[in-house]
């Protein structure tokens, strides 16, 4: 594929308080655009979240597990892995939403950001659909205050204001590079394990003993139609004997129903549209000592 000369691509990470709206700016960038990626950890060091497709750059949105964490964050000194990733990537981004003042939290992580001098830094006002103009306003200046930013981006990620600019924003500030990830790479390897790493994730829930050993998943297609607001995922749950078959798949097929429920709770933000998810559960004996079940069943 062939990029324009001024074509960028890079890495970005967004850091922030909790609950400063981090995620829901990722699926929304994400999901806008027709190439998704999944979440899935490329090593335990670094985990990207997103890709991001424009027709003039590329943004890889990068995950950092410990910003989340306000007992890392006002510990002595960030996580390695936080300081690993936000010593590689190139833009930061700084989010603090628009609708609460500037507290020490905030302020905690500004500074924080000194340490990585390498990283373009950009401030990002989130959730201006919560808050007045006059705090916005409020908020940018605050903000504005911390220390020079390459820019300052207001936007809400839920009302869908400015994503395309915080995006075009990010992508000039990348390095000129092709693209690291073709467009048309829709990773469905790293889709797949992701989506079934939820379903199995959400069939664990409230089961205890042997059963989670017993466990796998299988996807035998994920069918993502561009005219379609609704991905199908069709997955297979395996266990090991008809009587773990029977405690899955519960009363008139009640729990079965809320393993569904609760993986699609997963998989929708991650593909950015609406999921049909059929979950077959089936028995392969032993399948734990069969090599070629084994292998069947992806380990
Ligand atoms: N009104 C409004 N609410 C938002 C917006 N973005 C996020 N939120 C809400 O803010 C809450 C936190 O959003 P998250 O995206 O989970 O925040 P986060 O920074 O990723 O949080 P952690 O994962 O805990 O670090 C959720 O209830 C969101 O629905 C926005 O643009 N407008």
């Amino acid at each position: 594929m062939t990029t324009s000369p001024d074509y960028r691509a890079g890495f970005v990470s967004f850091v922030g308080r909790p609950n400063v709206g981090k995620s829901t700016l990722t699926n929304a960038l994400v999901g806008e655009k027709v190439a998704i990626t999944s979440s899935k950890p490329q090593t335990t060091r670094r985990a990207i979240r997103g890709i991001v497709h424009h027709a003039n750059g590329q943004l890889v949105l990068v995950d950092t597990p410990g910003m989340h964490r306000p007992r890392t964050l006002l510990g002595e000194r960030l996580n390695s892995v936080v300081q690993d990733t936000l010593g590689e990537v190139d833009v930061i981004g700084f989010c603090v939403p628009a609708d609460e003042k500037l507290g020490p939290g905030d302020r905690f992580i500004n500074e924080q950001l000194d340490s990585f001098p390498r990283a373009k830094k950009v401030a990002i006002v989130t959730k201006i659909d919560a808050a007045s103009k006059a705090a916005v306003a409020e908020q940018l200046l605050a903000v504005s205050s911390l220390r020079d930013w390459e820019a300052i981006v207001p936007l809400s990620a839920v009302s869908r204001i400015q994503l395309d600019t915080v995006a075009s924003e990010l992508i000039k500030l990348l390095p000129v590079s092709p693209q690291l990830y073709p467009s048309e790479q829709v990773t469905e390897e790293l889709l797949e394990d992701r989506v079934s790493e939820f379903i199995r994730e959400a069939a664990l829930e409230g089961v205890q003993d042997e059963l989670p050993h017993s466990l796998a998943v299988t996807i035998d297609d994920i069918v993502e139609r561009d005219d379609r607001e609704l991905v199908e995922v069709y997955a297979n749950l395996f266990v090991e004997r008809d009587s773990q078959k029977g405690i899955i798949i519960g009363h008139k097929g009640q729990r079965l129903r809320e393993v569904g429920e609760r993986a699609r709770a997963q998989i929708e933000p991650l593909v950015g549209k609406q999921v049909f998810l059929s979950i077959r559960v089936k028995v392969a004996k032993d399948w734990q000592r069969d090599p070629k079940q084994l292998g069947r069943l992806g380990f």
